[in-house]
């Protein structure tokens, strides 16, 4: 039989002797090689995603219509934006370009998640480039840096856009005409105080009887507690459980609660879901819109701890019109008509805030966020763009409900 002829000497010359410990040695690599090339395709990955994000932003077809072959002094860094280290960027892009002769400045939109910077010449912009171009960085976390050079005409476009030069400028302003009320230090240090030992006792009282896993959910980079309702983040809407005793609102929120309907009577409700949220430093909630079937008109938002900055847009808009509000701690936000049915809200996932002009390192906070569900799951608003109540997902829903 073929298989049991006895090789040739050249065949055995040509058998490589391998012993055990070459043998790990050998899987190692290729556990190493397969890594690399994993590493190598998620790079390749973010990299596109990183490109594909600015033409989207940009609304145009290919890299082409931005990026030029030509060096120019002016440079796009296509993958950092404001959002990642909030206004520490534009200080961490400064530091990582000022060591090149020629660097003039760093410009960062904060709604965007590319930025740009400006040399003296195109020799020093192209010194510069060759050594900061797809390497890894330090200053952000040897993130690859990957560069483009934009003609001029093209810089002047993008650093023209609404919202470059750091300002946050209210293109829009939402205010009670629009149905968003702020009311600052709507409790005291003490109360606030007193709900922040609450919130802590609960939170440990849940750890203690099984892990807090149940009761706590970590969302992004923040912590979630709901009490009255439980929320399905698949659907965006109430959860199925039904409130039951052990899931009423707790006793400490009733006294503010109380207050709260009083505070702006045209807008009272009773409440029957409550949420608390823990943001450590530089956790945030994305862009959305409270599900119009979901909740009833007016939704608040206590703000305990530290400060951060609520970013709004509506769709459509949300390249010109973005505005923010600061809020403060033991301040409360209600949400009503157009400010809730017709703009989305945020925190912004980073690092610092810039509030009249200077530069805040977020610090952790807490929110609590009062509503009363919807008892229909239907909504009639007279605002399509963000209404859920044609969602395939919210006709199961009702159906459901009506069975
Ligand atoms: O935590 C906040 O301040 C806002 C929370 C929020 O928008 C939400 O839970 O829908
Ligand atoms: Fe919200």
């Amino acid at each position: 039989m073929l298989g049991d002829e006895e090789p040739t000497l050249l065949e055995f010359g040509d058998l490589e002797i391998v012993s055990v410990s070459d043998v790990d040695k050998g899987t190692n690599a290729k556990r190493i090689a397969r890594r690399e090339r994993i590493e190598k395709y998620r790079m390749c990955k973010r990299r596109n995603e990183a490109y594909a994000t600015m033409l989207r932003m940009e609304g145009v077809a290919g890299s082409a219509d931005l990026f030029s072959q030509q060096p120019s002094r002016t440079i796009c860094v296509v993958n950092i934006g404001y959002s990642a280290e909030g206004l520490l960027t534009i200080q961490l892009l400064e530091s990582v370009f000022s060591r090149h002769d020629g660097f003039e400045r760093a410009v960062v939109d904060t709604a965007k998640p590319y930025s740009l910077v400006v040399f003296r010449s195109t020799n020093e912009a192209k010194v510069a480039f060759v050594e900061i171009n797809d390497r890894p960085c330090p200053e952000f976390k040897n993130k690859y840096l990957l560069l483009e050079y934009v003609s001029p005409s093209i810089f002047t476009r993008l650093a023209n856009g609404p919202m470059f030069g750091l300002t946050e400028d209210i293109a829009e302003a939402l205010d009670e005409s629009r149905g968003l009320y702020y009311v600052a230090g709507f409790i005291s240090e003490q109360e606030e105080q007193a709900i922040l030992a609450h919130i802590r006792d609960d939170e440990e009282r849940d750890i203690a009887t099984n892990g807090g896993s149940d009761k706590w959910h970590q969302i992004q980079e923040r912590y979630v507690k709901h009490y009255g309702h439980s929320f399905d983040y698949k659907t965006k809407h109430v959860g199925e459980v039904a409130m039951t005793a052990s899931q009423q609102l707790p006793l400490w929120s009733l006294a503010f609660i109380e207050r709260m309907s009083e505070c702006i009577p045209a807008h009272s409700m009773k409440p029957d879901m409550l949420t608390i949220q823990r943001y450590p430093p530089g956790a945030g909630i994305s862009f959305h819109v409270d599900s119009h079937t979901a909740f009833t008109d007016t939704l608040s938002v206590l703000s305990l701890g530290a400060p951060v900055q609520m970013n709004f847009r509506r769709p459509g808009t949300h390249k010109a019109a973005l505005t923010s509000l600061d809020l403060e701690p033991r301040s409360l936000l209600l949400l009503t008509g157009e400010a809730r049915y017709a703009w989305e809200h945020a925190i912004r996932i980073r690092r610092t805030d810039l509030v009249d002009g200077t530069i805040r390192e977020r610090r952790e906070r807490w929110s609590i966020t009062i509503r009363k569900v919807n008892e229909t799951f239907e909504c009639d608003c007279k605002y399509p763009d963000l209404c859920d109540n044609d969602a395939e997902a919210v006709q199961r829903l009702r159906a459901r409900l009506r069975d």
